[in-house]
Parts: structure tokens; sequence; C-alpha cells
């Protein structure tokens, strides 16, 4: 059996320290609680999100905020991606009105950007325990009724024999109806009884807030040429080791429908 080694108080403090930096959407609630202390006039993406969970906690859950959060990061490592999201919205929204939840049957590469940052990034790596309801077979094992199964979505999601060269980005992956004909190789939002009841609601507000974000920004990345995908250590949800930090700017057709929100 390995045991870890017991900490000092310092090193657990410091270990606390560490995994609060590495915690994207954590660590910026806390410091936007500081920031809403000082009235800070103009709030970053990520702040005002957390401001809308604050109101809302159930549909702005942390999984939809990363989600979001994800997808750009992404985009901004592959600016044709981006460029193509643009140009579906634009050709199907136009500039005189925000997108809204109508308009997302219409744009099918959105929806493959954010199902491939999902693939790539399930906000639940290791889903919650289930257990088997009946006894059954898995790839040649016997799983007797009751067994409590730990399902790898990551894994999954990772496998050279489901996916073609699955570390990397293609979104096109998922054009056509891969998702339903994939079925229980692609689970975001898990499988079975307890699968997320809130998958459909979920999906929405991360494609609404991609969407809206892109339909009515310029974004580019703000650091190095590229943001930095390593993933955090901190807790067993996936996180960026390194914050995404990004500027945005008006595009300049929206403006008059920006300044009308
Ligand atoms: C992108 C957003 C989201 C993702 C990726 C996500 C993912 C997941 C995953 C992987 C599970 C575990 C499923 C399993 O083990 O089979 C889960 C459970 C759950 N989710 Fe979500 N979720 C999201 C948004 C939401 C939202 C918006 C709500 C509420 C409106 C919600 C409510 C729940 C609940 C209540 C459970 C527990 C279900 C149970 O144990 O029976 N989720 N979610």
């Amino acid at each position: 059996m390995n045991v870890m080694p017991k900490m000092t108080s310092g090193e657990t403090a410091a270990r606390d320290r560490e995994a609060e930096k590495m915690n994207l959407v954590d660590g910026n609630r806390n410091r936007s609680r500081t920031l809403h202390v000082a009235a800070i006039k103009n709030p970053s993406l990520i702040e005002k999100l957390l401001s809308f969970q604050e109101e809302d906690p159930q549909f702005f859950s942390n999984g939809v905020i990363k989600a979001m959060a994800l997808a750009m990061s992404l985009l901004l490592n592959h600016p044709k991606a981006l460029e193509k999201v643009r140009a579906e919205i634009d050709s199907h929204v136009g500039h005189e009105r925000l997108l809204n939840d109508s308009n997302l049957a219409k744009l099918p590469y959105l929806r493959c950007v954010v199902n491939e940052t999902l693939r790539l990034y399930p906000p639940a790596p290791i889903l919650v325990p289930h257990y088997s309801s009946e006894d059954c077979m898995v790839s040649g094992y016997e799983v007797p009724k009751g067994t409590l199964l730990i399902v790898n979505a990551w894994a999954i999601h990772n496998d050279t024999s489901i996916w073609d060269e699955p570390t990397k980005f293609k979104p096109e992956r998922f054009e056509g109806s891969l998702e339903e004909k994939e079925g229980s190789k692609f689970l975001p939002f898990g499988l079975g009884r307890r699968a997320c009841p809130g998958a459909t609601a979920g999906l929405q507000l991360v494609l609404l807030a991609l969407g809206a974000a892109i339909q009515c920004f310029h974004w580019e990345n703000a650091g190095s040429d590229t943001v930095d995908m390593t993933p955090g250590t901190a807790g067993p949800a996936l996180s960026k080791a390194m914050p995404l930090v990004a500027q945005c700017s008006p595009r300049p057709d929206l403006i008059k429908l920006l300044s009308q929100i």
C-alpha cells in the first residue's frame, strides 16, 4: 500500500497556496472578492462570469466558466479556427443583434469547438463513482452487480484506438454527428442514470458565452506567442497551470450594438 508522507503544517500551507494559484476559477474568485471591495471599474471576463455565478450558482457552474476559458485559450492558439467561428457567426447572426439560443443550431462549427474543448479538457476527467446495476462484461472483464466503478473520461477521450491524433485540437472531428455515433466514447457530462442533468443547459451557456465573446470582441493573446496549456495539478478537476491572459477590444462594427446592451 502506498502511504503519502505526512506533511508539516508549513508544507501543507505552502501546498494549499500553490493549489490556489493553480486554480483558474477559485483563484479568480478570491481575487475578485478583493477587487469588489476595491470597487474595480473594469472587471476581467472571468470576474464578470464569477459575478454571474454569485447571482445564479446553479447555471454559471465552475464547469461552464472553465469550459469557456479553455475554449478561448485553444482558439487563441489556433487563429484559423477562431476566424472560422467568427465567420460562421457573422454569416448567420450578423452585426445588428447579439446571438441568442435560437441561432445555435445554425452554428455547427462553434459546437465542434466546444465539443473538442470538452474532449481535450473534460471539467470532470474522472467521473463521480458509479455502481453497476447488474452483472455485465466490459472488454472481457466480468463486472458483478454492485461493483464500484471509476470511469476515466480523460483516458477515453485520449485513446488512440478511438480518436485520430487525440492530443491535437481538431474541432472538425466533430463535424457531422460523430458525437452521437461515438456515444459512450465522448462523455464530458458522464453517462448513465447519474449523468449530468445540466448537460443541455451547461452546453448552451458555454456556446452562448463563447459565441457572444467572439461575435463582439477581437481577441488576442496578451502574454507570450502562445497560451500555455500546461495542466495544473491542483484537485480532481482539470485546471491550467498558468492563467489565461488575453486582451479583447470591441469589433468596430459591433460598437453600436455593444453600446445598447
Ligand atoms: C459545461 C458544463 C458542465 C459539465 C462539463 C458538467 C459535467 C458533469 C459531470 C461529468 C458529472 C458527473 C456525471 C457522471 O459521473 O456520470 C456531472 C454531474 C452533475 N451535474 Fe454537471 N456539468 C456541467 C454543468 C452543469 C449545470 C449547469 C448543472 C445544473 C444546472 C449541473 C448539475 C449537475 C448535477 C446535479 C450532477 C450530479 C448528478 C447525479 O449525481 O445524479 N451540471 N456534471
